[in-house]
């Protein structure tokens, strides 16, 4: 019976959501002898050959079990939005058309920005990048708060015990000639202005002997170490429970519905769910990542009084900055097709046909790195680190990464798209220390099967204060320009063993700094959404959780995800996340308790 349920489902910690944030968290706190569990939507993909193989990374986001199809507003003023040829429309349940002129009747969706509901989260279908932050986002966060132990010097202890394997990315060797003109490591501690440093790397990502590897293992190999985690996956959780008998809300629990792919991002959704509740003595800890914990958060009562009346959520806790402040970075192509194909992707169907040579190479040398061939590698060959000349600090602020694919961004059936064929080669931009503040998480309804509203509210509907916009914008364009030139010197030498090429992306008619700019404002994409629970000075009206990821307002109940950070870190956000969660269990397990 229900009530039989409820009475085994009592722990010390309950950690909602097992990525990056989460995952790592509720291993620790396991590890440190606290029954813990762990809930997960989704479920664990352990032997789906799409999640292991890192030449897999783009067709693993377009797997049905695992992935979550989101889609987002660049902007809400919808002619706009769709100036961008990834603009999608439903046609039928998950069927989707992209692109201008639609069929009569298609529902406008947006920009599809792609989420994993599995065991191990986004980290599960990344493109297992790691790249550390600057020490710069760390002590931001120790000014904004006060508390020094955000400090990059104290922070360093955390990137030890989250890096669980990162090598650099060997695609690089089988392309002739250019390894040894690269610096190796952009994560190198031995360089003391690293965060500064500009020039070509290679790339440096999270697997073993080029496989991956990471939250997911790590989970499955704590539960296998006898720790006391339970792990509850097919489990959506609806909402938070508070005991609200004393002065201040306190977390007691979750109310879920269990049942397979049931929230309504799944393409295989249909399911209502059982429902069911656990308890937690100790805490409730939410680590649903940056669109799912602000939704999560507001169905629970804690977010912007008028929106949650606006559904009538009883109100637990009146925070306005639940949902706001919503970060990404901005990214954009460079892309050419060669005449003749990449030799290095000989045999690579990139989707596990029968044919694929190259799944057979790395499936015969599971011990050498360097004999799995291009499947060992996420495709991409290595990176330029460059501090543009719109950078507010010395950091370097633009990462122009270059790789035998024909990436524009993402929408439906992306992965089919980008490696169509062997011939294009693309230098595609991330933009760090994006300036806009501006994007937003709204409830949809109170139905938590539901995806919530996303506004991204790109450069100028975003954040314009002291010209960040254009600031932004121009850093973008300059990254264009820079990729163009790379391009040239490549052509020069050959150096990647490709023939004379023509560029498609932005293409021969994009040429002055204002027509780049309008296809960098049209087309740019970003896939570190972050920002939305953020960490903020004590008095800050915005401010979602103090400098210990508690939820201000409320006792027994923390955020530690990608959306803590009051300001967008380094170049990649996994590796910050990491760090972040083994903070928070630092502070849980050994530090002051809510
Ligand atoms: C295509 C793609 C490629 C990327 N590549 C890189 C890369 O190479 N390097 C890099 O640094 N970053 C990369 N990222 C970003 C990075 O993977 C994510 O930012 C990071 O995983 C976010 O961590 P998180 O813990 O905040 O959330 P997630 O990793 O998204 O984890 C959240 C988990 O919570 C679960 N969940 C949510 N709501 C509920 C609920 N109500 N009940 C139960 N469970 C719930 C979800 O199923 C999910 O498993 C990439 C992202 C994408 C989309």
């Amino acid at each position: 019976s229900r009530v039989t349920t409820q009475d085994q489902l009592e722990y010390e910690y309950i950690v909602v959501g097992s990525g990056a944030g989460g995952g790592p968290l509720a291993c620790r706190l396991a590890m440190a002898g606290h029954k813990t569990l762990l809930i997960e939507a989704g479920n664990d993909q352990n032997g789906n050959i799409n999640i292991t193989v890192p030449g897999y990374q783009a067709v693993v986001t377009n797997d049905p079990k695992l992935r979550w199809d989101i889609f987002v507003n660049h902007y809400q003023d919808q002619t706009r939005a769709r100036r961008d040829p990834k603009f999608s429309y439903e046609v039928a349940p998950y069927k989707y058309y992209v692109g201008p002129d639609p069929p009569f009747g298609a529902t406008p969706l947006g920009i599809l920005y792609p989420r994993a509901g599995t065991l191990g989260g986004c980290v599960t279908h990344n493109a297992l990048i790691l790249i550390t932050p600057h020490a710069s986002d760390w002590d931001g966060i120790a000014t904004i708060t006060g508390d020094n132990s955000w400090a990059a010097t104290n922070m360093d202890q955390y990137l030890d015990k989250s890096v669980m394997g990162v090598q650099p990315d060997p695609t690089i060797s089988a392309l002739t000639g250019l390894a040894g003109t690269l610096l190796v490591d952009p994560n190198s501690r031995l360089n003391p202005n690293r965060d500064s440093t500009q020039g070509f790397f290679q790339i440096p990502l999270i697997m073993k002997d080029g496989a991956r590897k990471a939250v997911r293992d790590f989970i499955a190999a704590t539960v296998k170490g006898g720790y006391n985690l339970t792990v509850r996956e097919n489990c959506h959780v609806t909402n938070i429970t508070f005991d609200t008998s004393g002065s201040k809300p306190k977390a007691t629990g979750v109310n879920f519905l269990d049942g397979k792919y049931l929230y309504r991002a799944s393409p295989l959704s249909g399911d209502q769910g059982t429902p069911g509740s656990a308890t937690a003595s100790k805490e409730v800890l939410i680590s649903g990542g940056a669109f799912n914990t602000p939704q999560l958060l507001k169905l629970s009562g804690i977010g912007p009084f008028a929106e949650l009346k606006s559904f009538d959520i009883p109100v637990i806790a009146d925070l306005p900055g639940v949902g706001l402040n919503m970060q990404d970075r901005y990214e954009i192509p460079v892309n050419v097709k060669h005449g003749t194909d990449f030799n290095v992707l000989n045999g690579c169907t990139f989707d596990g046909k029968p044919d694929d040579a190259c799944l057979t190479k790395w499936e015969n040398n599971p011990y050498f790195l360097a004999q799995r061939g291009a499947y060992a590698t996420n495709g991409l060959a290595g990176a330029m680190a460059v501090h543009s000349n719109y950078a507010s600090t010395t950091d370097i602020d633009l990462f122009i990464f270059g790789g035998p694919v024909d990436f524009t961004g993402y929408f439906p059936d992306w992965n089919d798209a980008s490696l169509a064929d062997h011939k294009h080669f693309s230098w595609y931009t991330l933009k760090a220390h994006t300036r806009n503040t501006a994007g937003t998480v709204q409830l949809r309804s109170a139905d938590p099967l539901d995806t919530p509203i996303i506004n991204f509210n790109y450069f100028d509907t975003g954040t314009t204060a002291g010209g960040a916009d254009t600031l932004d914008l121009n850093a973008m364009i300059q990254a264009v320009n820079t990729s163009r030139e790379a391009l040239r010197k490549y052509a020069d030498y050959a150096i990647l063993g490709g023939d004379a090429f023509v560029e498609e992306e932005p293409g021969p008619d994009v040429q002055s700094n204002e027509d780049i700019g309008q296809y960098i404002k049209d087309r740019a994409w970003g896939h570190h959404a972050s920002c939305t629970a953020a960490i903020g000075a004590d008095g800050d009206p915005n401010a979602v959780l103090d400098s210990q990821f508690r939820v201000r307002g409320v006792q027994g109940l923390r955020v530690v995800d990608a959306s803590v950070f009051p300001r967008i870190p380094g170049v990649f956000i996994q590796a910050p996340i990491f760090m972040v969660s083994e903070k928070a269990a630092d502070v849980i397990l050994n530090g002051e308790t809510t």
